[in-house]
Parts: structure tokens; sequence; C-alpha cells
């Protein structure tokens, strides 16, 4: 994907969403109380909440594989109503087919659109070699560390140009050094291709540091507690952790996840 093919749109609006669960027995659950929130078109939004308070179900009612218990989500102005491959989803988990290469893994989606291999395949190699995997291209996803996993998977995901892409704390399970150097290159790329992005974590250090803008969520039964501009500029850089903008962000973060995380944590069974 050149800079000039990036796929423009991608606006996504969260509108007083509800979810509701039903768990065994008929107790109900209330995940998700009346969220409200927007993605702007080409910004970088960071879903920020405690460990449970609901940030997958909220994505996966973004891609449409659920449906809301209450309210809507638009793209674009159009109503989810099912998956479709304007939004995709990059998981924690590996999705790489294990039996192809990572070129063959990245082309796989525009070839079953109908591409042709040699051309999907180029740009395929472009995209990995972007995303820090020249000379891997020819491996297959066993002989590559987790890390670089991650990287395969998201030059897998934006080869489709999805208007919207849909991160659920991608970069979890890495270890520090690697999470760091991933959160670079997916802001090289996001850099680079403007792509709408929501990505979920709940790793304040990571939000702050991606971020355009933090929508942070409280514990279940889960509302949107503030919305806050990352004033930082770009490109983002490590020396950024130390400013004092910096600082004064996470302080607001903090105040308000620390007492969604009290909540969290008094709600976790003991272990027996
Ligand atoms: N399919 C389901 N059926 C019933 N309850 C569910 C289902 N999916 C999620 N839940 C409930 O929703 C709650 C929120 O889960 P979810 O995975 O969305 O949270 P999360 O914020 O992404 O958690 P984590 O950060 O630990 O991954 C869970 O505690 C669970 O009780």
């Amino acid at each position: 994907m050149t800079k000039s093919s990036a796929t423009s749109g991608g606006h996504c609006v969260v509108d007083s969403v509800g979810k509701v669960y039903s768990s065994s027995g008929n107790d109900l659950e209330i995940v998700l109380k009346d969220c409200s929130f927007e993605v702007p078109a080409g910004s970088l939004t960071v879903l920020l909440g405690p460990s449970g308070c609901g940030k997958s179900t909220m994505v996966k009612l973004i891609a449409g594989y659920e449906t809301p218990t209450l309210g809507q989500v638009r793209l674009d102005g159009v109503p989810v109503n099912g998956p479709n491959a304007d939004r995709i989803v990059v998981f924690q988990e590996t999705a790489l087919f294990p039996w192809m290469t990572l070129q063959e893994n990245v082309a796989y989606g525009p070839v079953q659109a109908g591409e042709a291999k040699a051309a999907a395949e180029r740009e395929a190699g472009a995209l990995l070699r972007t995303v820090g995997l020249a000379g891997f291209e020819h491996r297959y996803p066993t002989q590559i560390s987790g890390g670089m996993q991650r990287r395969a998977e998201v030059a897998r995901a934006l080869i489709t140009r999805p208007k919207l892409m849909l991160l659920d704390e991608p970069f979890r399970g890495l270890d520090h050094m690697s999470r760091g150097l991933m959160q670079e290159y997916y802001l090289k790329l996001f850099d680079e291709h403007r792509m709408t992005t929501l990505f979920v974590t709940s790793e304040i250090d990571e939000a702050i540091f991606l971020a355009d803008r933090l929508v942070v969520l409280s514990y279940k039964p889960t509302v949107v507690k503030t919305v806050i501009d990352v004033d930082l500029p770009r490109p983002r850089n490590f020396q950024m952790l130390t400013s004092a903008t910096y600082g004064r962000i996470k302080e607001q973060a903090l105040d308000l996840l620390y007492n969604e995380a009290l909540k969290a944590f008094d709600q976790t069974p003991a272990a027996a």
C-alpha cells in the first residue's frame, strides 16, 4: 500500500452502545452501558480500560461479530450490521496460516479477491519490508519470533486497505523491548499511511505513546469516563515519555484508571 493508495474515511461512531450478556443460568451481566465515542477518520484512537471492562467486546461490536443490545455503531454514516472487509481486526493471537510463507500470507487477501498473484506478492514484499521483515518474506510463521509474527499480521491487515483497523491488544505477551519496537513500527506505518485505527490496550504508556486521543473506560458496567486529546507531536519518539505534556496526560489518565482498576480487582474471585 503506497501513501497515495491509503484508504480514506473510516470515521466510526459508537452511539449509546450497551451490551448485556446472559451468563450461566438466567443471570444477566451488563458489560457495556451507554457508551458513546468517535474514532475520527485518519486518527489513531486508543481505547484504554482496566482488564475485563469490555474492550474486546467493544471491538467485536465494531467489527460486527456481535450485535449491541442497545445503541448503534456507524462507519462513515452507515450502520454496522455484520462483519465486512472495511473493518479488519488484528488480535493478540496469531492468525497467520502456518503452511504459507509470510509473503504468501500477506498476499492471501488480495489474491482471494482476484488480484494477480505476482502483483499481490510484490506488494506483500514491500509491506513486509516496511514492518522490518526484509529478508524474512519466504520464512514460515513458525520460523520467526512472536514479535515478527505480529508485524506480519499487521502487514496482512494493511494490504486489504480497510477503512478501519481494529487492533485488540496486538502486542500483549511480548517482552518489553519487543513491545517498544512494535509500537515504533506501528507508528511508522501510521505516519506513512494515516489509516484510521482503534487500538485497544490496558497499558497506559503504550496508550499515550501511540494515541491522538484516548478513550478511557470505567469498569463494569462500563461507560466512557473521558476522552483525552494527546497533543504530543508526530513523529513520536521515546524522549517524549519524559516531557511535561506526557506527564500531565499520564497523571490525568492514571487518576481515572486507578479507581476503576481497584473495582476490577475487588470483583476478581479469590484463588481457591
Ligand atoms: N460471549 C460472552 N458471553 C458471556 N459473557 C461474555 C462474553 N464475552 C465477554 N463476556 C463478559 O464480558 C466481560 C468483558 O470481557 P472482555 O473480554 O470484553 O473484556 P476486556 O476488557 O477485553 O478484558 P481483557 O483486558 O482482560 O482482555 C467479561 O468479564 C465477561 O464476563
